[in-house]
């Protein structure tokens, strides 16, 4: 399989499938690093990212917005002193694609 870093999201169309248990099982492992967190039913990857201080974290922020418009799909981000929590879900499908594990990955290259 093609490196998750290295593909691109597929546009968010409403009717487009959520990851089977299957799918979910194989590409959880491809991240090692995420959980699967549910939300009012919503099925959510997340992961902590710690920081030195605030500066550096709002730095992380920030390149992780770019990617995110770059590939127009946007991440649920909470940004604090030293750590910054990403969570990626699919709202057009209240639910988890593809397109969410692959933009996980992608978050994971920005962080040294
Ligand atoms: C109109 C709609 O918000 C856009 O098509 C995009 C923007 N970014 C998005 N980001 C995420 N995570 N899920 C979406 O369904 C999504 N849709």
């Amino acid at each position: 399989m093609t490196e998750l870093a290295q593909m691109k999201c597929e546009a968010c169309q409403a009717d487009a499938p959520k990851v089977s248990d299957e799918e979910l099982a194989q590409l959880i492992k491809l991240i090692p690093d995420w959980g699967v967190e549910v939300r009012d039913g919503i099925m959510q990857l997340e992961r902590v990212y710690k920081f030195k201080n605030f500066k550096l974290a709002m730095a992380f922020t920030n390149q992780l917005a770019e990617l995110a418009e770059a590939d127009f799909h946007h991440p649920g981000i909470l940004t604090e002193w030293g750590k910054v929590t990403v969570t990626w879900w699919s709202h057009s499908i209240k639910g988890l694609h593809k397109n969410d594990f692959i933009m996980a990955a992608k978050t994971d290259t920005l962080y040294s």
